[in-house]
């Protein structure tokens, strides 16, 4: 493309992309977006953690719910050239998530919530089955967990033992998942009992099941990924895996990482 014609692309990508009328602050960079954000076109100039990566210019695209940004970067290739690369993320923060389980009565407990983006992208109904998750909100990965399953099952969980912690999708979301489980006792909710906060249109059902069942339904009735990784985690290394499981003793708040 001639350069003339990429620069009149690039004016009318932003114009686009950005209805702030030309020398007017702009939400979200000078000013606070709606969300009383601002900066956030500052996000990853300063890296320079990795000599092959040279960040050149961040441009903010949204920012409402979440955060989009385009970053145009140049990289270093195994041969030793250089390339300019445009990639586009999305930033809506961190999440947690935490498996429930009774390893004697070999249940879990999830939750069936209505998802429109798996709606939109060819799902029967939007209707998944995940394990209890939420995104932080500024709050420590344990102390999201808690409040999740709270949120979401009722449940109030004791114990809570950190697993790992995941990027969800590398690719374009910047979001790294933190992994737990927690015990619960089979018998002490209520199966098929409505959670969530109405407030911010919630509306989970709790689902127990029997591990075996649940495995069976990979793939077919659950779909989530974070949900399969810690069912296969669970049988695999976990609570119901044949060698059973030792986890650490739990800390009363992991060191953010
Ligand atoms: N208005 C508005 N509200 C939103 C939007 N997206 C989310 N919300 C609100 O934010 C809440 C987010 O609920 P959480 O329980 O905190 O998060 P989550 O959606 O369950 O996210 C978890 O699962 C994701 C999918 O696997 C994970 O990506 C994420 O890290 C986390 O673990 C939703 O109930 C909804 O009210 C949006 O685009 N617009
Ligand atoms: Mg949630």
């Amino acid at each position: 493309m001639p350069a003339e014609v990429a620069v009149a692309a690039q004016e009318e990508d932003d114009r686009m992309t950005d209805p702030t009328p030309p020398g007017a602050p702009r939400p979200g960079i000078e000013v606070p977006d709606a969300r009383g954000r601002t900066h956030l076109d500052r996000t990853g100039r300063d890296l320079d953690r990795n000599p092959r990566v040279v960040v050149r210019d961040v441009r903010l695209l949204t920012s409402n719910w979440y955060v989009t940004r385009t970053t145009a970067f140049d990289y270093q290739h195994a041969d030793g050239t250089w390339s300019r690369q445009e990639r586009e993320t999305h930033d809506r923060g961190d999440g947690a998530c935490v498996l429930l389980f009774d390893a004697a009565a070999r249940t879990v407990l999830l939750i069936e919530q209505f998802r429109y983006a798996a709606y939109v992208n060819e799902h029967p109904d939007g209707m998944l089955l995940e394990v209890p998750a939420g995104l932080l909100d500024d709050d420590h990965p344990e102390t999201a967990v808690r409040r999740e399953s709270q949120e979401e099952t009722g449940c109030v969980v004791g114990e809570v033992h950190h697993l790992f912690d995941l990027y969800s999708s590398p690719g374009s979301l910047t979001e790294r998942l933190h992994f737990f489980a927690a015990p619960y006792e089979h018998g002490s909710v209520d199966h098929g009992a409505r959670a969530g906060v109405r407030a911010e249109g919630e509306d989970t059902r709790v689902v127990e099941l029997d591990v075996d069942d649940a495995l069976g339904e990979i793939g077919r009735g659950i779909v989530d990924a974070k949900t399969v990784l810690l069912l296969q985690w669970a049988v695999l290394q976990g609570p119901f895996s044949p060698a059973g499981w030792n986890p650490a003793p739990p800390r009363a708040l992991l060191e953010r990482t």
